[in-house]
């Protein structure tokens, strides 16, 4: 379980997150939303150990900002909000960087290594582009390919900001069954999105940040009231039920 209490940044002086308490189970996808500039990017910074923080972050036994960086990045995988690959490298050796944290500086890399980069190549849907040099791929099969080292990394925690952006709608809903099928193999997967349709459907849990604080923190069939969106996002929205549960659409702004 990640269990954070009273977490505060401040970045450049300015108090940037303002005493946040929520946990995540084993097994659940908690989805992270929030209007631009609520704190989302810098929420799952701070858990990733690039911000100094004040108060505490638990990931089950362990006091994450304490973990050496070998240890944080065998136990919490973070996929940054930019997703462009700087390197000219072959994908699925991008991909196997996703396995360093599990080797020692210098052994070679073994077939439980090579069995993971290919799981993560294919959950990403980007196996038949292994042979390709990465900086040669389009916007989003790079994004697909980052999402997919991160996988390999083979993580009890996965924090993902915003991997669903830039990509086609098959490979939205691909990246969110992705993430889910990560959770129910006990994992905690952190993910923010802008598409609350994506994140009414797919995420077990949803937290909303405001303003750097926390405006909400449930299911999100209890979250995603009309009156909630419209104080968070400024929005209202089109509800549905089909069978496999919640369709939710904005269509217009609240006057406000
Ligand atoms: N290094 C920094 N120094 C000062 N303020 C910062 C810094 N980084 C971010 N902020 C501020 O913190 C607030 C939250 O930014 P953050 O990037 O976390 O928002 P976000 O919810 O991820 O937004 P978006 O949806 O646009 O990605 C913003 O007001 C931003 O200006």
């Amino acid at each position: 379980m990640l269990d954070v209490k009273n977490l505060s940044v401040v970045l450049s002086k300015r108090r940037v997150l303002h005493a946040l308490n929520f946990t995540i189970r084993n097994g659940e996808v908690v989805g992270l939303l929030g209007p631009n500039g609520a704190g989302k990017s810098t929420l799952m910074r701070a858990l990733s150990g690039q911000y100094p923080i004040e108060g505490a972050i638990k990931l089950d036994e362990h006091d994450l900002p304490s973990l050496s960086i070998a240890e944080r990045a065998r136990n919490l995988a973070y996929l940054p909000q930019t997703r462009i690959i700087g390197w000219p490298m072959r994908v699925r050796d991008v991909v196997a960087l996703g396995r360093l944290p599990w080797r020692a500086l210098g052994q070679r890399s073994s077939a439980a290594d090579a069995e993971a980069v290919q799981h993560a190549l294919d959950l990403m849907d980007v196996a038949h582009l292994a042979d390709r040099t990465a900086t040669e791929l389009s916007g989003g099969e790079q994004a697909r390919v980052l999402a997919a080292r991160a996988v390999a990394q083979d993580t009890r925690l996965l924090i993902a900001d915003e991997p669903a952006s830039g990509l086609d709608p098959a490979h939205q809903i691909m990246m969110m069954e992705a993430l889910r099928r990560i959770a129910r193999q006990g994992r905690m997967v952190f993910v923010s999105l802008h598409d609350l349709t994506l994140a009414a459907r797919w995420c077990d849990r949803v937290i909303m940040l405001k303003d750097g604080e926390i405006a909400g923190d449930g299911s999100p069939g209890l979250m995603m009231q009309p009156q909630r969106l419209a104080h968070v996002f400024g929005v209202r929205a089109h509800f549905a039920l089909d069978t496999e549960g919640l369709i939710l659409a904005p269509t217009g702004l609240i006057q406000r």
